[in-house]
């Protein structure tokens, strides 16, 4: 335990509890020190340290944590040998602190931004000024940095800091230096001071004389009471069980509290610590006289009362983890995820724009070396949705685990591209920066009014190389096939973002469950389809969801394995993120489901994501829908024993399959299409009565074509009907474009002729 960990907002409350004795608050209060705790004092502030300990899991709050991978353990290592040596260098701080403590003002905020101002252009060492107003609370990110390599240098151990993301210098670097210094700088000062220390104790403070004996007494005496509040506590557990919805033994099976009552939240979480510890060395700890099931059942009860889930949904997701991780997986959707902007690099450098939002009252650093153009926000003085910069395109506000399934597609320039999902456009115009604005991307989603923002966002980031559309996705390839590379960022139940949206925890059902992987697999259906194989550069798909379910993740993706033997999946290329499921409660997937990489908040402080990639290889057989059954087979080598069937032979077309759902109602959807159909020719300003008997006819030749086996997606792709170059695809893009968004929403016709002819090129290479 460290002085510094102590001195956490956090732990504020702890620390001046009135039991912990004065001396030690006098310690930790006023001690320049930034290490270990004596061990007497440890001693003395045992129990406190372990009641915060259960809170706050003794870290940074995870705002304030770095996101994507762990550091690795030597850097951790290194820290913390560095600590007690490094008073040197951290002295150094504190003494130039609490040298002039009346020059500072208590917060940062403007006054670090005014001194900084002028000082940060040109280069991330800029100390100047800025080093001048250390007192303050939020300092800057720079300053830390800078200091932290003078250290490193110090010991002729500046290992690649920063090396891999060119002339970024301090600001690439990744080197998170305890950012809870940060939080506390202002306890040095004497009118916060004044504010937690009353009078009285100050002159406790001043009286008490402590020798060895004294500490031993004192310290048995708390070990006591400690004890003894532990019995009382066990005592409270059983007595306030009557009084609350709490049953001392096994709680409802609901875990709802009983009309009202309040759930005691504190035995609650008690008891599900307890049980979970149990769970995890089930053969030593358990009381015999009661089942594994049995505790599982109390378990999800008072996870259900404690954290607000419904009872389906507890179970789902505890199922995924282990017990203690998933208790930490329930923990981590307490707390909201940090706050990260991306860069747009079609309209500025991420020092740049760090440069000009730490003059503006902004505290950030960037999210790790896994991205060039994510930054972390600590604390703003200015909404961030607001700025200039913002205003003017030079960053967006997006969750750090979007950028991934962008960095797995790893569109290149000059591609043409397919961003199934888009709105609102978060992972298009990522895309589009990688793209450097050339090629070509369709940005389609089936929500209008979403695709409102996508336009906006698409036209603030100055992206120039994407024509937005509005169709069911499933209508694709019909629409426009022939990508270099499909993202199908696709509509999920959301149970990656319960921090961000925590009315996931009641409002999804066991029909959710069903209806969502429905849609899913048909839309990854229509995504490799819509790709080129023969693509030069691509021929890539990538599916993601912000879900952790494996119902919407590892079974999506096997369904397409299995219904499409033309691909396979291939790495991410993420550098972190844990391994897809490759078995499941009894469900057996292919083992290249290892390839997929799985994202929780947990374990890198991102919202729950879910990557897989796929290489395709060829065109899609024409007894792909008739064989799904058996694709998986001959696209990935033996199939595993086991592996999870779907229908062995589906005549059926897309969307009129039987499956857990429950299939579909043959004559409803006629009657939906048939709708549908008049609404389209009216919108064309076609009588829907002149073509009832030709459209009729239509359908008829279809459903012929369908006995013939002729559905599948290449030969979709190359029907009149599903024109696949930019040329045949231009009317109906066209047409989608102007129906979603007014002239002034789409391309200029300059820059549409460009890409349509950029699109032609493409073709021309391809053949
Ligand atoms: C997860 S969001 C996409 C977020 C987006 N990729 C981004 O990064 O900003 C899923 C989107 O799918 C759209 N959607 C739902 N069903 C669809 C369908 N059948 N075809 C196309 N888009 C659909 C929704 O309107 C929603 O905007």
């Amino acid at each position: 335990m460290y002085v510094n960990d102590l001195r956490r907002p956090d732990f504020r409350n702890w620390f001046i509890h009135p039991r912990i004795p004065s001396f030690c608050r006098h310690e930790i209060s006023q001690s320049p020190s930034r290490g270990l705790l004596s061990p007497t004092k440890h001693t003395l502030l045992q129990p406190f340290i372990s009641v915060a300990e259960q809170f706050f899991a003794m870290g940074p709050s995870r705002r304030m944590q770095k996101q994507g991978m762990p550091e690795p353990f030597e850097n951790f290592n290194k820290k913390r040998k560095q600590d007690p040596a490094a008073d040197g260098a951290s002295s150094k701080k504190r003494r130039t602190s609490t040298e002039a403590p009346s020059k500072y003002p208590a917060k940062g905020g403007r006054a670090k931004n005014s001194a900084a101002n002028g000082a940060t252009k040109g280069t991330f060492a800029a100390k100047g000024a800025a080093q001048k107003s250390k007192g303050k609370k939020a300092q800057s990110v720079v300053e830390e940095e800078d200091e932290d390599d003078e250290d490193m240098l110090k010991d002729g151990d500046m290992s690649d800091e920063g090396s891999d993301i060119g002339d970024l210098g301090a600001l690439d670097s990744d080197d998170d230096e305890e950012p809870e210094d940060d939080d506390f700088l202002d306890s040095d000062d004497p009118d916060v001071q004044k504010a937690m220390w009353s009078e009285d104790e100050d002159e406790e403070d001043a009286e008490e004389v402590l020798t060895a004996a004294n500490i031993a007494g004192l310290s048995a005496r708390l070990d006591a009471q400690t004890a003894r509040e532990a019995e009382e506590a066990q005592a409270e557990l059983a007595d306030d069980a009557l009084q609350t919805n709490i049953s001392a033994e096994i709680p409802d099976e609901d875990g709802a509290p009983q009309p009202g009552l309040a759930p005691d939240l504190q035995l609650l979480r008690t008891r599900i610590t307890e049980t979970t510890r149990v769970l995890t060395s089930f053969a030593e700890l358990a009381d015999p006289s009661r089942s594994r099931t049995d505790y599982i059942q109390g378990l999800l009860a008072d996870i259900c009362a404690y954290y607000g889930y419904s009872p389906f949904l507890a179970e789902k997701l505890w199922s995924l983890f282990p017990p203690s991780e998933a208790l930490a997986f329930f923990d981590a959707n307490e707390t909201p995820r940090p706050l990260v902007i991306r860069t747009n690099t079609l309209r500025t450098h991420r020092r740049e724009l760090a440069h000009s939002l730490i003059n503006r009252g902004v505290t950030l650093e960037p999210i790790g070396k896994w991205s060039k153009v994510g930054l972390q926000v600590f604390e703003s003085q200015v909404p961030l949705g607001a700025t200039p910069e913002y205003l003017a395109g030079h960053y967006i506000l997006q969750a750090a685990s979007s950028f991934l399934p962008v960095m797995a597609l790893a569109p290149q320039e000059g591609e043409r591209c397919l961003d199934m999902a888009a709105a609102p456009g978060g992972k298009t115009t990522h895309m589009a920066a990688l793209m450097r604005n050339t090629g070509v991307i369709f940005a389609n989603d089936a929500s209008k009014e979403r695709s409102k923002g996508l336009i906006g966002n698409v036209h603030r980031l100055g992206v120039k190389n994407t024509i937005v559309c509005n169709y069911s996705a499933l209508e694709f390839p019909k629409v426009m096939g022939g990508f270099d590379r499909v993202l199908l960022d696709a509509p999920c139940s959301g149970t990656g973002v319960i921090a961000k949206d925590a009315s996931v925890k009641t409002n999804k059902t066991e029909a959710d469950f069903l209806r969502l992987p429905h849609l899913q697999k048909q839309l990854l259906l229509a995504a490799i389809d819509s790709v080129d194989h023969a693509s030069k550069t691509g021929g890539y798909i990538v599916y993601s969801t912000c879900s952790v379910t494996v119902e919407e993740n590892e079974q999506v993706v096997q369904y397409a394995l299995n219904k499409r033997p033309n691909v396979k999946l291939v790495s991410t290329g993420l550098v972190f993120g844990k391994e897809g499921f490759t078995s499941f409660m009894g469900k057996k997937f292919h083992p290249s489901l290892k390839e997929t990489r799985r994202y929780y908040p947990h374990a890198y402080n991102v919202d729950g994501f879910y990557v897989a990639k796929f290489k395709k290889f060829g065109p899609t057989p024409a007894g792909a829908v008739r064989a799904q059954g058996q694709s998986a087979l001959s696209a990935n080598g033996a199939k595993p024993s086991n592996v999870e069937d779907e229908e062995v032979v589906d005549h059926t077309p897309i969307g009129a399959e039987e499956d857990e759902f429950g299939g579909f109602d043959d004559e409803e959807d006629e009657a939906y299409m048939e709708r549908a159909r008049k609404n389209r020719l009216k919108r064309k300003g076609v009588d829907p009565k002149a073509v009832k008997a030709n459209g009729k006819e239509k359908d008829v030749s279809k459903v012929n074509e369908e006995k013939e086996g002729k559905e599948d997606g290449e030969k979709v792709a190359k029907s009149p009907k599903s024109p696949k170059s930019p040329k045949e695809a231009k009317k109906p893009v066209e047409a989608a474009v102007e129906e979603v968004a007014s002239p002034v929403d789409v391309q200029s016709k300059k820059d549409r002729r460009k890409s349509n002819g950029a699109g032609k090129k493409a073709k021309a290479t391809k053949a």
